[in-house]
């Protein structure tokens, strides 16, 4: 019988290189398997699925240097296998090279009805201990954006751009922390418990558990025991998981109890379950994605953590006249769709699935988005437009052009509930970048915008 783990995660694979779809999606489409499954072979899954998404190029170097047939010709699905044995062989010492290679033999048996695939599988992989210490390692002449492609798996195109920003000590610095594995962050649910009770409840169930030196109420683990949902509190709704840098954007955000605050692509609730909170459960969100089944998981979210202020409406928020159905808001988050660049440490998929013309169309879109916003915005209201990414295109650039075109709006400065020790953070003109190299957070990017006075119009 194959292992579950190892046939889960090649179907996981596969899916997100055929349809190109995001990693967290796809695993939301395995969750029924995944929660069916016991906590060894859970976490063997995900150290496959992540780590062969974080090597690939690293292990298709491998494929090609092991194989006569050109990699480009191998069928992707076969690809996928030996990537997952390769990476057994060389970064799971407790995964005997035999048994990678037995189940990859398996696995090829189960997926695929071509007579020579299993021999294939086989013989590729016997080559790979041969080959692999000789080519893992750029030669040391390699020059600087190979070398960096070559060792820590990622783009050139990446590195380019981020060697013309940063240059290359710094470029070093961020390709190694994008193959880090990031530690968690949950956000304590203080209607429901506290700092010091929830941290006892986890101490046995994770590892490393300590709280958060950005921001308050929040605790930072590794390790878990199991799945996040079977962690101690969480269906008594005493916690959300939501990194720092998406906390201290919230803060940015400030919004108050009584208010009426409209959560701009909401997605499955992480800055709709903070704001409540900072609302103190009093007042009323609009919830708008759209993506009617995330909403769906939103509704849940909120009920899980007590939260009875949120209404949820599926719409395209790009339609600025459709949006006025909405009515006006005192405050507005826009978590806008981006290419995700801050967080390939957690999704290591957005390597692969980006290019540089995405990120002109995310800027498009952004751009669209943040007009809807501009219109739904009261006279003196603010709002707060966050991505997890610090590409140009989708932070400083989207917003100064906006700014260009809204005399009406301009850049505010965190107000009192930011942090003092989370200031540093912040650029000349108050956005808020952490580097996810720097300082252990998500690469993000969150400006505030006050709106003044009403929208002149100018007679052409
Ligand atoms: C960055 S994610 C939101 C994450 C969420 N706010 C959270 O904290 O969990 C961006 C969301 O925008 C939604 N979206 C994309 N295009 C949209 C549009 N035109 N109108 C409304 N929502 C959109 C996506 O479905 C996705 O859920």
């Amino acid at each position: 019988m194959q292992s579950d783990a190892r046939k889960t995660a090649l179907q996981i694979l596969i899916k997100i290189q055929a349809k190109r779809l995001p990693l967290d999606l796809v695993i939301e489409d395995f969750q029924n398997t995944i929660n069916t499954m016991d906590p060894k072979d859970r976490r063997l899954m995900n150290a496959i699925v992540y780590g062969v998404l974080r090597w690939r190029s690293r292990l298709d170097r491998v494929i090609a240097e092991s194989s006569r047939t050109p990699l480009h010709k191998i069928e992707p699905r076969i690809r996928d296998i030996l990537r997952i044995a390769i990476f057994q062989i060389i970064y799971l010492d407790r995964v005997p090279e035999s048994a990678a290679i037995h189940t990859a033999v398996e696995l090829t048996k189960f997926i695929s009805s071509t007579r020579g695939a299993p021999g294939f599988v086989n013989g590729v992989l016997r080559n790979v201990q041969k080959v692999w210490t000789k080519i893992y390692d750029p030669p040391s002449e390699t020059p600087f954006i190979q070398r960096m492609a070559w060792k820590h798996a990622i783009p050139e195109w990446m590195l380019e751009r981020w060697t013309a920003r940063f240059g290359e000590d710094r470029t070093e610095i961020l390709a190694q922390s994008v193959n880090r594995i990031p530690s968690i962050t949950l956000r304590v649910n203080r209607m429901r418990t506290d700092m010091e009770n929830l941290q006892g409840l986890m101490d046995e169930k994770v590892r490393e558990v300590s709280p958060n030196p950005w921001i308050n109420d929040a605790l930072d683990f590794s390790h878990p025991e199991g799945a996040i949902d079977r962690l101690p509190g969480f269906r008594d709704g005493f916690f959300q998981i939501q990194d720092a840098s998406a906390q201290l954007a919230g803060l940015m955000l400030a919004p108050r109890s009584g208010e009426r605050i409209l959560d701009a692509c909401a997605g499955y609730g992480g800055k709709t379950g903070h704001l409540a909170l900072l609302m103190q459960n009093k007042g009323e969100i609009t919830a708008v994605d759209l993506n009617g089944s995330k909403l769906m998981r939103l509704t849940h979210e909120m009920q899980r953590l007590g939260v009875n202020i949120v209404k949820t409406q599926t719409q395209d928020l790009t339609n600025s006249k459709a949006a006025m159905n909405l009515g006006r808001f005192d405050r507005i988050f826009l978590d806008a769709p981006c290419s995700g660049m801050g967080v390939i440490r957690r999704n290591p998929d957005i390597k692969w699935n980006r290019d540089e013309e995405g990120l002109k169309n995310f800027a498009l879109r952004q751009s669209k988005l943040l007009e809807t916003m501009a219109a739904l915005l009261k006279p003196g209201g603010l709002m707060v437009y966050a991505v997890c990414s610090t590409e140009p295109e989708e932070t400083t650039e989207v917003i100064d052009h906006f700014l260009a075109h809204h005399p009406e709006m301009h850049r505010e400065a965190p107000g009192a509930r930011f942090p003092d020790q989370a200031r540093t953070l912040l650029t000349e003109k108050n956005d808020f970048m952490p580097w996810q190299e720097t300082f252990e957070l998500d690469g993000f990017f969150a400006t505030a915008l006050r709106k003044t006075g009403r929208r002149k119009v100018v007679a052409s």
